[in-house]
């Protein structure tokens, strides 16, 4: 799915939070948004989404300008917002319609996905924090969303099982090719995933940079490229110390 933000602003009780994004995403592309705290990362996730349709500019999707609620699009946010009276088959199952046992089929093939297809009878409570991340990963994929939305869905977790859900859902991009467009702190984690990544600076947050990154995944997380790169987007952010 495309995606194009033209002259993207988003202005709240008069104070401007995000000003003037311009971004064109292709089909299947990967794309970070990295910056300081208050820059409007979420603010431009959620007027994508069209959660919120009260920003100036124009959004267009599959070449269409709407400010319509996207039914196309799935989120995942921090924490894993799942409902705790459901076990994990029937939150995953939630969101679909149709015939009981076809709902079901299809939550356990995503659940296949994201290696929890034993876990299917176990409430939230029962979960460590990494396997409710892959249920929420599980539940905004199984509605076949073409476009998935990330809001830091892995800052809440351990360094490791971060790495692990970070390669799982490079895995789980390949079988399904949504387009992504996901919102990060983590520069490590941006060029890890990313195709490219915006960085956004200021308040009100503009764009200040675009970088694209050339290497092909599976990324070494240790190359001297990626390195180079960290140091690029630091001095970007002007938190690099020389
Ligand atoms: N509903 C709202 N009402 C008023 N102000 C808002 C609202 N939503 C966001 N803002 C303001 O817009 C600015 C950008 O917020 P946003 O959450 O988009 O930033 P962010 O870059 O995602 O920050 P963080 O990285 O800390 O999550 C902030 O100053 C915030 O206070």
């Amino acid at each position: 799915m495309s995606l194009a933000l033209r002259n993207v602003s988003r202005t709240f009780n008069g104070t401007t939070a995000v000003k003037g994004v311009n971004l064109e995403v292709e089909p299947g592309e990967i794309i970070g948004l990295l910056g300081t705290s208050g820059c409007g990362k979420s603010t431009l996730l959620r007027a994508i989404s069209g959660l919120d349709p009260e920003y100036d500019g124009e959004i267009e999707i599959n070449g269409n300008v709407s400010r319509e609620i996207q039914d196309t699009a799935s989120f995942i946010f921090q924490e894993p917002r799942l409902l705790p009276w459901l076990n994990v088959l029937d939150n995953v199952t939630f969101g679909l319609t149709g015939k009981r046992k076809d709902k079901e089929n299809k939550a356990i093939d995503y659940l296949e996905s994201v290696g929890l297809s034993d876990k299917d009878a176990l409430y939230p409570r029962e979960l460590s924090g990494g396997m409710a991340q892959r249920v929420a990963i599980a539940r905004a994929l199984v509605t076949s969303p073409e476009i998935l939305l990330l809001d830091e869905p892995f800052s809440a977790l351990d360094a490791f099982t971060k790495m692990q859900l970070q390669d799982l859902l490079l895995d789980v991009w390949k079988k399904y090719q949504s387009t992504i467009v996901m919102v990060t702190h983590d520069i490590d984690e941006a060029m890890y995933l990313c195709d490219r990544v915006v960085i956004l600076k200021g308040q009100p947050g503009e764009v200040e940079r675009e970088i694209r990154i050339e290497q092909k995944r599976p990324r070494d997380r240790g190359s001297e490229y990626l390195a180079h790169l960290k140091s690029e987007i630091l001095d970007c952010l002007d938190l690099n110390k020389k």
